[in-house]
């Protein structure tokens, strides 16, 4: 594929001020800096300037394409660059305590799971990273998790391979499949990483950092070889500083001589790229310009962010910064989809080729004409059906064969015509059972029998579209399962109003009447009003459903307080723990102020607070860990109740359907035929299911019918249902049958 290189894509963002210096920094489509004094006024070409613009923006502008090509295959790279305390951590983690302000790791995580979940025709797989580099020395920030790929800390190495790029060997890769396990991840690694506190910022990074969202998709439909892969990188580069601003002293110092040595580095490879006569690049003089080397000249799209401060005091820091920005604008990158090709099917794709030659070859010197090895085609289906047909109706006598793929079409049209003769056999036998008059036979036998099977179909309430389309095949089928699916929508919303308003304990109502639950279907002239009826129903023959939704609302209830109680406890250690991380810092300064007073702090505070800030950092992971498990509980006792709610109120349409709404001649057949009650089948999970008839127990094992059974009559229509249900259940998914077990 060919590539088309593109400039990289460089922004700048200002840190909020109120006393941005308008005389210095002047900027509308383009940024144009001036000192009046020393320096001449100097002007940048830059792609666009965010200045008081919420985190969502600079997302959108910055990021949010990089992530989209991530997952269509190319590389990405989203750096964050200026001097110290310019809100390079700010932009790209974002604020620690307001989820409206997170950075861009956090919103290109969201946007990427978002994406897996809508592109479905995709399988994708999420890995992540995270690298820091501290004094030249690569750190693995994931290293102490659990299932980390490489957990080894020690030779970690900047590696390059033909066709890989650019990759860290002895980094861990971790899987992650949803949203909120990439956080945790972000979060584990950002505790990890190491900062200090110098004139210019509380908190400043005194590492490198980046960030790689690894992508890899399979496509679902097309079933070639061919697979992509992606790196997304998210760089939160070290702030490049100048001593005396920040008065760094002993580590502090040593970290900031290596960080300004790596960011030097970095400009002296920007230089080289940006300059087309060079053919050398210097990537190799730090481990930084050399793990970014796919990032900054490579294979990707790449943006840079700088940040800078829009005061006047810090301008010869932001000219620095702008400066590099507008070098880096000069750097093209040549962006291209990473597409590989699975080994092992790539030699199947082969052999199979060879194999189709000869098979040609073999059909040339057999005189064999016309074959083709592909898939059938409509018309050549059409023309089999039609030649089956013909030769079961005897008017040809034999199906010359040509291909196994014909075989097999034949096949299936056969199948097809003993389902068609089964269901006319059932029919008949019911009919037979029945002993109806040849004149009512359609009219009552079939509708009756209708009913039944439709009441079945409801109670199993799991119609869903592909069971219908695995049921279409056959015309009865259809019917059935047409008839079953029409549990109105509008009715179940209604009910669930009238429920609502109903709501107080319907156990502590008066049962109005006195019949026991299960008899006679009740049929009176005018049908009572259904919420009415519902209460009842509830009572009665929906009363186990009922029990079971009260159930599941009472432990949704109860899971519900407990996630608040939690959420509450996490917070309160989230606020120690920035209490204490406070009074470290505050210590810290008094040091540097004044040295006797530091040594007046209490030594044993002193000592004991980084132990506890442990030890509460350990807490806060473990009680993080069981908030978002319950979390994940109430949602899915909530799935429980809805499926529960819904369930009780298709069953109760039926009931009410079936008891007041039938027409006065089915219900007749029905009653005065059978007089017996049917339950719901209650499925197990041999597969096998068992239902009550007239209060003796069935169990129905594939099509072999029943146990005790005397009465011949029973048996038939036993064995209608057991027809029509077998062939309806057995074309459930197993997770299907395994979600009405449940
Ligand atoms: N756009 C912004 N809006 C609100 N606060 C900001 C913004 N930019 C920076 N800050 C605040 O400024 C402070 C310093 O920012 P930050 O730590 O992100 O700087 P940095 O460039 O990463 O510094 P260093 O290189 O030293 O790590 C933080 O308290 C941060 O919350």
């Amino acid at each position: 594929m060919k590539a088309h290189s593109r400039e990289v894509g460089v922004f700048v963002r200002i840190r909020p001020t109120a006393n941005f210096s308008k005389d210095l920094i002047e900027y509308s489509k383009l940024l144009h800096e001036r000192k009046k004094s020393q320096l001449s006024s100097q002007s940048f070409r830059l792609e666009g300037v965010l200045q008081d613009v919420s985190q969502e923006e600079v997302y959108t502008q910055v990021c949010r394409q990089v992530v989209l090509r991530a997952l269509d295959g190319y590389n990405g790279s989203v750096m964050c660059f200026g001097q110290t305390g310019s809100g390079k951590t700010y932009t790209m983690t974002g604020s620690k305590e307001s989820y409206k302000e997170r950075g861009l790791i956090p919103r290109a995580l969201q946007e990427v799971f978002l994406e897996v979940e809508k592109r479905t025709e995709y399988a994708f797989t999420v890995h992540l990273s995270y690298l820091e580099i501290y004094n030249e020395t690569l750190v693995d920030l994931l290293s102490s998790l659990r299932g980390s790929i490489c957990p080894s800390q020690r030779g970690m190495v900047v590696m390059e391979e033909p066709g890989r790029g650019v990759f860290i060997r002895g980094l861990s890769l971790h899987p992650v499949h949803r949203e909120e396990e990439a956080l945790n991840l972000m979060f584990e690694g950002e505790m990890n990483r190491i900062i200090g506190s110098h004139a210019l910022n509380r908190n400043s990074s005194r590492s490198h950092c980046i960030f790689t969202v690894h992508l890899e998709s399979h496509s679902r439909t097309l079933s070639d070889a061919k697979y992509v892969s992606s790196k997304l990188n998210l760089v939160d580069l070290a702030g490049s500083e100048r001593l005396g601003k920040t008065w760094s002293e002993a580590q502090m110092l040593k970290e900031a001589v290596y960080i300004n040595k790596s960011l030097s580095f970095l400009e002296q490879a920007i230089l080289a790229l940006a300059d087309r006569r060079r053919d050398h690049v210097p990537f190799r003089q730090s481990k930084l310009t050399h793990a970014l080397k796919d990032s900054l000249g490579g294979n990707c799209n790449t943006v840079l962010m700088a940040n800078i401060y829009g005061e006047a005091a810090q301008i010869e820091e932001t000219l620095s910064t702008l400066r590099f920005a507008s070098r880096m604008k000069c750097v093209r990158t040549e962006p291209i989809v990473n597409e590989h090709m699975d080994p092992a099917i790539k030699k199947l794709q082969k052999d199979v080729d060879m194999l189709k030659e000869e098979l040609s070859m073999h059909n040339t010197l057999v005189n064999r004409q016309g074959i083709t090895y592909e898939p059938l085609s409509e018309a050549q289906l059409a023309e089999i059906k039609s030649q089956v047909q013909r030769y079961l109706e005897g008017s040809l006598k034999e199906i010359s064969i040509l291909s196994v793929r014909q075989v097999q079409a034949v096949f299936s049209q056969f199948k097809l015509a003993v389902c068609r003769e089964q269901e006319q056999k059932v029919k008949a036998e019911l009919c037979q059972a029945y002993d109806l008059t040849e004149s009512s036979k359609e009219h009552y036998g079939y509708a009756a029998a209708d009913k039944v099977s439709q009441h079945l179909m409801h109670s199993l309430g799991h119609l869903n579209e592909n069971d219908k389309r695995q049921g279409a095949g056959s015309p009865v089928m259809k019917k059935h399962l047409e008839s079953a699916s029409k549990s109105t929508l509008n009715s179940v919303q209604m009910f669930e109003r009238e429920q609502a308003a109903l709501e107080p304990d319907t156990e502590s109502q008066d049962t109005q009447e006195s019949q026991a639950p299960g008899s006679e279907p009740i049929h009176p002239n005018s049908p009572p009003s259904k919420a009415d009826a519902f209460e009842d129903f509830k009572l009665r023959q929906g009363s186990m459903i009922n029990s079971i939704l009260k159930e599941n609302k009472a432990v949704l209830l109860e899971r519900r307080s407990l996630l608040r109680q939690l959420t509450e406890e996490v917070n309160a250690v989230k606020s120690e723990i920035d209490c204490i991380t406070a009074t470290m810092q505050q210590n810290n300064e008094l040091r540097k102020d004044d040295q006797r007073e530091y040594v007046s702090v209490s030594l044993q505070c002193f000592l004991s607070q980084p132990v506890k800030l442990r030890e509460l950092k350990a807490l806060y992971r473990q009680r993080y860990e069981v908030l978002r498990d319950i979390k994940a509980e109430v949602n899915y006792c909530q799935h429980l109740v809805d499926q529960c709610r819904v369930r009780l109120l298709s069953e109760f349409e039926n009931w009410y359907e079936k008891s007041y709404l039938l027409p006065d001649e089915e219900l007749d057949v029905l009653l005065e035929k059978t007089q017996k009650h049917v339950s719901l089948p209650f499925i197990y999970s041999s597969g096998s299911f068992m239902w009550e008839l007239n209060n003796s127990v069935f169990f129905y094992t594939n099509l072999d019918v029943c146990e005790k059974v005397q009465d011949p009559f029973i048996f038939g229509f036993i064995y209608f249902l057991t027809c029509l249900s077998s062939y309806y259940i057995y074309t459930l998914s197993a997770g299907i049958v395994q979600e009405i077990m449940c």
